[in-house]
């Protein structure tokens, strides 16, 4: 490891999620000489990255790997991929519902496994990486994957894997739910006569102002939606449908709880 980096990162996939991550570790610094990336269509990633379509007959020393393909291609990477690892390879795979056991009996002479759930806006560095590993992973391991994730955003280690499919329902599926909500209120804002247009302006200008003061807010959200609401006014008409019967906290429980339930179907093999 050379200045918090790896001396090499080897990564599995780079689509959507992996590549989010790739851009903003070379947006800090990252050398991008010091990473190769497996994708089967060849196609080049960034500038000064190496791209290969097959797997190397070895990898280069002090190398990390960062499985960011699909989970369900872990059987075919780990058969041609596993030969390649030693006790001195980490691997830290984003791979959702695909559990630390199933990555110990696929790379059986990897020591340090770290499972990752990012989200992509870890490519502006305004991510959430929740973390989770075992005892074997030693602790200099950790401390390479902290190294490693402090520039995606808030990094939160699990205590619990039974917590993964949860926070992956919440933070890595999350955005998905805020770019709908997004949507949606652009959407009831011209169906009561707001110009298309505008509404998708203002709908989104909104939600990035709101959510940039509850982060750097003193009192909490729900406290902040009763500032908004001048007693008697408009605010609190709005917010009485959405409360009414839990109407919102039952829409998102039942969201997370579909999400989260997919998550353990896919761990169950599903
Ligand atoms: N998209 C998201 O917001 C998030 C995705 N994830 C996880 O990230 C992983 C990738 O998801 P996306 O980036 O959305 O998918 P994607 O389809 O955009 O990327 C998949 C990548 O895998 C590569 N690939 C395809 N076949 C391969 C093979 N046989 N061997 C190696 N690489 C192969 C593709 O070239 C592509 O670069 C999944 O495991 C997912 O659970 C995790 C958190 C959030
Ligand atoms: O949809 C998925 O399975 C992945 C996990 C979190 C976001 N995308």
């Amino acid at each position: 490891m050379t200045g918090g980096w790896p001396d090499h990162l080897f990564l599995v996939g780079c689509g959507n999620m992996a590549g989010q991550m790739l851009a903003r570790w070379i947006a800090c610094g990252l050398d991008p000489a010091r990473v190769t990336v497996l994708r089967p269509s060849g196609r080049a990633v960034a500038d000064g990255v190496t791209v290969v379509a097959d797997y190397p007959a070895a990898l280069p020393r002090g190398t990390t790997i960062l499985l960011g393909m699909k989970p369900y291609q872990i059987a075919e990477v780990a058969r041609a991929l596993a030969p390649l690892c030693t006790a001195d390879t980490p691997i830290m795979s984003i791979l959702a519902g695909t559990t630390l056991n199933e990555l110990r009996s696929r790379f059986a002479a990897a020591t340090d496994i770290v499972r990752a759930m990012p989200n992509l806006p870890v490519g502006l560095g305004q991510g959430v990486v929740a973390l989770f590993t075992d005892d074997r992973t030693s602790p200099a391991a950790r401390s390479h994957i902290d190294a490693l994730i402090a520039p995606l955003g808030l990094a939160e280690w699990m205590a619990d894997e039974m917590l993964f499919n949860r926070v992956t329902a919440l933070s890595g599926c999350g955005p998905a739910f805020l770019f709908r909500f997004v949507d949606a209120l652009a959407r009831a804002g011209e169906a009561i006569g707001i110009p298309a247009d505008q509404a998708a302006r203002m709908a989104l200008a909104t939600v990035q102002g709101a959510a940039n003061m509850a982060a750097g807010a003193q009192v909490s959200p729900a406290a902040l939606a009763d500032q908004v609401a001048s007693p008697g006014g408009m605010t609190r008409e709005g917010l009485n449908i959405l409360d009414a019967d839990d109407r919102l906290l039952v829409l998102l429980t039942d969201t997370l709880a579909a999400a989260r339930d997919r998550g353990e179907a896919m761990a169950r093999g599903g």
